[in-house]
């Protein structure tokens, strides 16, 4: 079976998750009925039967980006185009788990562009961003690697990433600090200059709608 087997495609040709590879649910799933009984929950009762079969299917679509291939998202809608001033998607919502404590990391992804004879359709960036958070991910290299397809792939003049997020397991557990926010960014080509990463740093903390 081909990995991507329990993917539908809808019909603009992307892939996204309404059926479930049913095999690696029943085996996720046995795993957590032991797991529910080691941490001194009774897996029999009521609420608690079907839990392990939810929590397959949680981790299933959460990390759902492993079956998603980003480049070719891009490559699906890439259009000639003069046009070369710098296009920015901005306050993009992140949702993805660090993987050192499979604990959720969220917040806002911020990206932009210079193209160099080529533009996307904007709703790819907002697309690669998730097939790359919807993995165990640390944010450092979510980051380079939305910068780096984006490099590839489109080969514009330039690629601007900053992501913001809160992580739970600073949060929640460990040193507990509920307000810190993480910031990590990556640049290539034009961003390279003071004067166009300060334009894109200006046009994502700017209010202009
Ligand atoms: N650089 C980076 N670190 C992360 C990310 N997500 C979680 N971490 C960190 O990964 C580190 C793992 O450190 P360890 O000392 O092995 O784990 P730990 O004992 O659970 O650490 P504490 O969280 O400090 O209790 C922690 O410092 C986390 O804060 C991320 O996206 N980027
Ligand atoms: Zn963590």
């Amino acid at each position: 079976m081909n990995h991507t087997d329990h993917l539908d495609e809808t019909e603009d040709g992307y892939i996204k998750i309404d059926r479930y590879n049913e095999a690696k649910i029943a085996s996720v799933a046995n795993h957590y009925k032991d797991i529910l009984g080691q941490l001194g929950e009774n897996p029999e009762r009521e609420g608690l039967v079907k839990t392990p079969e939810r929590v397959a299917k949680a981790l299933q679509y959460l990390t759902h980006g492993y079956d998603l291939n980003p480049a070719e998202i891009l490559k699906g809608a890439m259009f000639k185009e003069d046009y070369s001033q710098m296009v920015v998607v901005k306050d993009i919502e992140v949702f993805s788990m660090c993987e050192h404590h499979m604990l959720p990391f969220f917040g806002k992804a911020h990206v932009a562009y210079i193209p160099n004879g080529h533009i996307v359709g904007l709703s790819k960036i907002p697309r690669i961003v998730d097939a790359f958070a919807r993995r165990l991910q640390v944010q450092e290299r979510l980051t380079n690697e939305i910068r780096d397809c984006i490099q590839e792939t489109l080969q514009p003049a330039g690629v601007a990433v900053v992501i913001e997020c809160k992580h739970l397991c600073m949060a929640m557990r460990g040193i507990q600090k509920q307000n810190s926010v993480t910031t990590t960014s990556a640049f290539t080509g034009e961003f390279a200059k003071d004067k166009t990463r300060a334009e894109f740093l200006r046009l994502i903390t700017a209010n202009l709608h």
